[in-house]
């Protein structure tokens, strides 16, 4: 299978090509079927969906917010996501729907609960999105599934994903990639930093990188591939004007073909055995465009960055309490959960950091940590 050559390094001359349908479906498993048919004939290897119990992924608070919004499916944002999430049953309709015209179906596990689910549903590998990069305990159970693991690394620090590669690298499993993501929507070329990809090669040598992108158009994508990405993720839809938050930034089925298109077409040119090309070579095959110019420009340091601040606040993970908490109570694993949370607290990076850390005020069950409990 082409995704295992490429993460044991066996093949570094193709590019495994995930079609993102996420939530772009609008909540319909007949629209989600025909963009799954859409994704294959645009030459895709792979259609992902996003995969979450609504009660392990997000506290009570954060489910019951108003969420207003023109892209808003429901008056909060728990009945919002609602809409949008299909249940195992269908789940299953879809992966069937996928094995029938040989396309890999997978999803995000975006809690435990979800991740035991796909881990069951036979999934060729599961995706950790940015969202849970920094969620340790669920990267810890992911590696040890015996499944390959697709992790982005979009609104996290160098020192997070140096801790994703430590677990992987203590629970043995040698089958996962990483994807240099920015997590805003677009994202700006100024602000696509491809130079990450190159120095994500580097610093982690032995593992395979790859790029998960939410800017617009198909060349900055390309240049990414050029940059040494041999995983490449993009949002998909079958219409960019449709209500939802990521069609804009999506590809429509041409776009999507022509993508595919022109890396294969730079593989068949042999251009692809070599796999870091500098800034300057990439603007020679690719052709100037100053969008491409500027998503290359020089960067050093893998940082959040502010652009990625609303998508953190909104999405990313905190620490929240599993049960009631009283002062003085020193915190313990079992007290703790990983939820995204409404208003957000801790950051769940620092999880393993506060077990020990003896609570300055009580906490109440299903809500965050804050710097005022500790
Ligand atoms: C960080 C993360 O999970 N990002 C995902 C993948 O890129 C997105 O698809 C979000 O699910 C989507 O943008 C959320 O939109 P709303 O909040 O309208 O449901
Ligand atoms: C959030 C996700 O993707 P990314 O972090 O790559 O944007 C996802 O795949 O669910």
């Amino acid at each position: 299978m082409l995704l295992l050559d490429i993460l044991s390094k066996d093949i570094c001359n193709k590019v495994y090509i995930i079609a993102e349908i996420g939530q772009n479906h609008q909540g319909s498993v007949e629209t989600a079927k025909q963009m799954i048919l859409a994704a294959k004939n645009a030459g895709c290897h792979c259609v992902k969906f996003q995969k979450s119990d609504l009660q392990a992924k997000f506290t009570r608070s954060a489910l019951n917010r108003r969420y207003i919004s023109e892209h808003a499916w429901g008056s909060t944002y728990g009945e919002h996501k609602e809409y949008l999430e299909f249940s195992e049953q269908q789940y299953k309709e879809l992966q069937d729907y996928s094995k029938e015209i040989q396309i890999d179906f997978t999803a995000s596990a975006m809690d435990e609960r979800s991740l035991d689910f796909l881990a069951a549903l036979n999934v060729p590998f599961i995706k950790i999105g940015s969202g849970d990069a920094n969620n340790f305990p669920l990267l810890m159970k992911a590696a040890t599934l015996g499944i390959p693991l697709v992790i982005s690394t979009g609104m996290q620090s160098l020192e997070t994903v140096d801790r994703i590669v430590q677990i992987m690298e203590e629970a043995g499993h040698k089958q996962y990639a990483l994807l240099h993501c920015v997590s805003s929507y677009p994202t700006e070329a100024k602000d696509c930093n491809l130079r990450l990809i190159p120095f994500l090669k580097k610093r982690y040598a032995n593992v395979t990188i790859g790029y998960s992108g939410h800017e617009l158009g198909i060349s900055i994508t390309k240049a990414a591939v050029l940059s040494g990405a041999r995983i490449i993720e993009r949002h998909f839809t079958l219409d960019k004007n449709q209500k939802g938050s990521d069609h804009r930034c999506s590809l429509e089925p041409s776009e999507l073909a022509a993508l595919v298109k022109d890396v294969e077409q730079l593989q068949r040119e042999n251009i692809l055995l070599k796999e870091v090309y500098t800034p300057s070579a990439i603007i020679d095959i690719l052709g100037n465009t100053m969008e491409v110019e500027q998503a290359l420009a020089d960067v050093q340091q893998k940082l959040i960055l502010s652009c990625e601040l609303p998508c953190r606040h909104k999405l990313g993970k905190s620490i929240v309490a599993a049960r009631k908490l009283e002062k003085g109570h020193q915190l313990q694993e079992a007290d703790l959960l990983i939820k995204v949370s409404e208003p957000p607290g801790i950051f769940a990076e620092r999880y393993y950091d506060i077990i020990g850390v003896k609570l300055t005020s009580s906490v109440d069950e299903d809500e965050p940590i804050t710097e005022n409990n500790i």
